[in-house]
Parts: structure tokens; C-alpha cells; sequence
């Protein structure tokens, strides 16, 4: 029977496991502090942003949050984040993104400080990253999350054949990366398809595991997946619907055409979404750790 990934249940186990972790750096008299900066107009970045201010207060840590003015000046975002750069209190810095079209998206991620970077979209975070898992200081927190996910449900990621459809700096590319390295996570033969590949269907079907990250609601169906394969779907697409708020989440993958050939699948809601801020807590805690040069055991 399909296994259906309960991301939720995962992340919670995660947070869970921070504690100990959390309480070693109050003991040495550190609160790990994250601050989250807004400067968007879209609507689905405050909801984002507002859980995981939420997530912060459940485990323990210092959630700061900043909101500019979505017609403010660029350079008022990077005065905010060499602030929170200068900040000892703040161990973790993310910029939600999307931001503003006056911003430069790269610019932005750039003015964090490395060390801070929690996202891992530092330019030298990625290099790092990129350099293997002796160089890397953080991993991108989707990527990541998906990862833990594929750990916990026993998917053997070494000898697959992984399809990654999407290229994103955010997700495609360095899962792509992730998957292909030299570790216990890794070890998959990994093709990565975008809107350019000729031919999706014949890359996909060949595919053990298939990561969904194009932003196109149910882009991927059952008849496009290998019978048996693992499936990790990224896309969290607001479509219009006659709920209370109006519309409803859906993947990138026709989930009830999918689950009928998928071994293993992740739900949209409740699947990578909950594990994206997990690790974001992760990856502040280590971050608190590292400045600290107090040691911590991580989940
Ligand atoms: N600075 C960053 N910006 C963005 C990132 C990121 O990792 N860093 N990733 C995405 C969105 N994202 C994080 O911000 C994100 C998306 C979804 C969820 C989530 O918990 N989804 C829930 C449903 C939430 C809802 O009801 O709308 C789920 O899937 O169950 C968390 C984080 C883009 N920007």
C-alpha cells in the first residue's frame, strides 16, 4: 500500500528533538535568536512568516520580526539587515522571498551575513555547500527537510535514479546537488528537468524518486511516474476554491492519480511545507551553536 508522508509528524519529532539542544545553549546563558524579515507583496509570505515566528515560540527560541513597507527603498532593507548583521542576540537572519521588484532578490541575500545565513543562499554558503559535505556550513531548508524526510521513511537514496523537475536556487538546484553528494543522503544518479526538456514524461517514468518543484498546480500525474517510485512534491499553489478563504493548496503532482503508482508520496498540505520550517529551527540552532562556540547535539 502507498505510504503517504506525514510531514507534520516529522517536523514535530524534529522541534521535539531540538530541546535538548536548545536548553544546552540557555545553560550557557544563549537564547538562539532568528529574525525574519517581510518585504513582499505576496499574500502567501505573511502566512509563512507568521508560522514560523510561531514554530520559534514553541521550542524556545527568540523569534524577531521585521516588516518593511512594501514601497520602502531598497537600501532600507539592507540598512534592517546590517543591523540585524550587528546583532548578537540574533544568530539567524531570513529574508522571506519573494521580495519587492525594487529589491534585488540576489543583492539581498548577499547583505547577510554568511555565518547568520540560515536560508544558506550566501553565495559563499552555496560554494560551501556546493564543496561537499566537509565545507558545508548550512543546507537550504527545503532541501534539507526533504533529505530528513527520505531518511525517515527509509528511502534508499544511494543508486537512484532521481529526477529533480525545476531548477530554482532555492529548491531544484541545490536538491539536485544534495542528492548527487558522496554521503549517507546522497549517492543518487540525479537528472535535473526544467521547461526546456524535450521530454519530461520519459526522465520521470525512469525515475525511483521524482522531487516536484515547478510552481504549476498538478503539473505532474500518475501516468508520468514509475510504478513503486518515490515521490517528494515541493509546489504549494493556491488555487480558487469555494472554501472559507477561498482557495485550496495543491503540489505540482496530481496527488490521487499519483498515490495509485507512487510507493512512497508527500501530501500538499502536510508534507515538505512543515519540514521547510523545521529545518529553518535547525539551522538556527546550529547557527547560535557555531557563534557560541557552545556544542549541541543536532537531530
Ligand atoms: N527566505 C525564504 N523564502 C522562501 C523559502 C525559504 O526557504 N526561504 N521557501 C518558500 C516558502 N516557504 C518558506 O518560506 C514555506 C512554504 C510552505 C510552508 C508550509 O508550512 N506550508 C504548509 C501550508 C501552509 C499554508 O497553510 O499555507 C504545508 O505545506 O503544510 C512553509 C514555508 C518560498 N520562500
Amino acid at each position: 500500500m502507498t505510504e503517504v508522508i506525514d510531514g507534520n509528524a516529522v517536523a514535530a519529532e524534529i522541534r521535539e528533538d531540538l530541546s535538548d539542544a536548545i536548553s544546552t545553549l540557555e545553560q550557557a546563558g544563549t537564547v538562539p535568536g532568528l529574525a525574519t524579515v517581510l518585504m513582499s507583496d505576496d499574500p502567501a509570505s505573511e502566512t509563512y512568516v507568521s508560522m514560523k515566528q510561531r514554530d520559534c515560540e514553541e521550542v524556545g527560541i527568540n523569534g524577531i520580526h521585521v516588516e518593511l513597507d512594501n514601497d520602502a527603498p531598497a537600501d532600507e532593507l539592507y540598512e534592517t539587515i546590517a543591523d540585524l548583521n550587528a546583532d548578537d542576540e540574533v544568530h539567524g537572519i531570513l529574508v522571506q522571498s519573494p521580495l519587492v521588484e525594487q529589491v534585488n532578490e540576489r543583492e539581498a541575500f548577499r547583505a547577510v551575513a554568511p555565518e547568520k545565513d540560515v536560508d544558506c543562499f550566501h553565495p559563499e554558503n552555496v560554494g560551501r555547500m556546493v564543496a561537499g559535505p566537509s565545507h558545508a556550513r548550512f543546507k537550504p531548508c527545503t532541501p534539507h527537510g526533504i533529505l530528513k524526510l527520505l531518511d525517515h521513511y527509509d528511502v534508499e537514496t544511494e543508486g537512484a535514479e532521481a529526477v529533480v523537475v525545476g531548477r530554482s536556487n532555492i529548491v531544484g538546484k541545490p536538491m539536485a546537488n544534495l542528492l548527487a553528494q558522496n554521503d549517507a543522503t546522497g549517492n543518487a544518479t540525479v537528472t535535473v528537468c526544467h521547461s526546456r526538456t524535450e521530454d519530461l514524461e520519459a526522465h520521470t517514468k525512469n525515475a525511483d524518486i521524482v522531487v516536484a518543484a515547478v510552481g504549476v498546480p498538478e503539473f505532474i500525474d500518475g501516468t508520468m511516474l514509475k510504478e513503486g517510485a518515490t515521490v517528494i512534491d515541493v509546489g504549494i499553489n493556491r488555487v480558487d476554491a469555494e472554501t472559507e478563504k477561498g482557495y485550496k493548496l495543491v503540489g505540482d503532482v496530481e496527488f490521487a492519480s499519483a498515490r495509485e503508482v507512487a510507493d512512497t508520496i508527500t501530501p500538499v498540505p502536510g508534507g515538505v511545507g512543515p519540514m521547510t520550517r523545521a529545518m529553518l529551527l535547525w539551522n538556527t540552532v546550529k547557527a547560535a551553536s557555531e557563534q557560541t562556540g557552545v556544542d549541541v547535539d543536532l537531530p
